[in-house]
């Protein structure tokens, strides 16, 4: 198998430990290019620390990680940075520049690209001003360029934040619980927008989720976590709703057992 044909991400026994704490626990999963995976599981699962181990910062206590062919854990300094470039995030709290414009904070998505520092619109490339603005409106918010960040709402911001990573071309998007901050409506839209983008770009997204329901809806496939270990690995169109949430129960409970 050539880098270009590998997975887009394989890990191995993956353990991590922070002291006494132990985050992960021999993990082992294997992402195929252009797949949906929704990481499901209570707060504390270690849904957070996975994600951070395949964007590389995190280094593993044990185990083996290779993203998009890659060993992660080998790579320094120009090599990281190049792969980290083909992998986007975005976060629950969006990390938005409030005061900044919207066409602003999309375009700090290509400084990673670009030498130098930019201030204002205007010190960015032609070429990249009119990405941001083409990003802007897939997300909907073409609009909004020129208003403050923090004039948004929630879900707006989001969106925002997916374009910003949308400016490096990624290949892979963590999402790291991107709609735990968001409303129920906004939350689908957001969803309904990661999956258009993932089949549009032929991007793998894995994102993390608290909520059985948007899991089952907008996952293809669904890994449950709990303390640490993966108890669940399956299609989400074989699942029912209550099959997920009776294996959700089981994580609450077996969680409870050992608080
Ligand atoms: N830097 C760290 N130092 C110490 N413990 C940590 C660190 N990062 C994570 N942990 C612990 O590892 C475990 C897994 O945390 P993690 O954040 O990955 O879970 P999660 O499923 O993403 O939860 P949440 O949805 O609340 O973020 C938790 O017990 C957490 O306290």
């Amino acid at each position: 198998m050539t880098v270009s044909d590998a997975p887009a991400v394989e890990v191995h026994g993956l353990s991590k430990t922070y002291g006494q704490v132990t985050a992960l626990r021999d993990v082992s999963l294997t992402v195929t290019r252009g797949e949906i995976v929704v990481l499901l599981g209570l707060s504390g699962s270690g849904k957070t620390t996975l994600l951070r181990h395949m964007n590389g910062l995190e280094t593993p206590s044990a185990g083996d990680l290779r993203v998009l062919g890659e060993d992660l854990t080998r790579l320094r300094g120009r090599d990281l940075r190049r792969l980290r470039g083909r992998i986007g995030m975005v976060f629950q709290q969006f990390h938005l520049v409030g005061r900044l414009t919207v066409l602003e904070n999309v375009l700090t998505g290509a400084l990673a690209g670009l030498r130098g520092p930019r201030i204002g619109v205007a010190s960015y490339p032609r070429e990249q001003r009119r990405r941001a603005l083409t990003q802007l409106d897939r997300v909907g918010l073409l609009d909004k360029a020129y208003q403050r960040a923090d004039t948004l709402s929630g879900g707006q911001q989001q969106r925002v934040a997916i374009a910003r990573a949308l400016m490096q071309r990624p290949e892979i998007l963590l999402a790291d619980e991107p709609v735990a901050s968001l409303d129920p409506e906004s939350s689908d839209q957001v969803m309904a927008l990661l999956r258009d983008i993932a089949a549009e770009d032929k991007l793998t997204v894995i994102c993390s989720l608290h909520q059985v329901e948007l899991a089952l809806a907008w996952g293809q496939r669904i890994v449950g976590m709990r303390s640490g270990s993966v108890v669940l690995d399956t299609p989400a169109a074989g699942l029912t709703r209550e099959t997920a949430m009776r294996i959700y129960g089981r994580m609450t409970a077996s969680l409870a057992e050992v608080q």
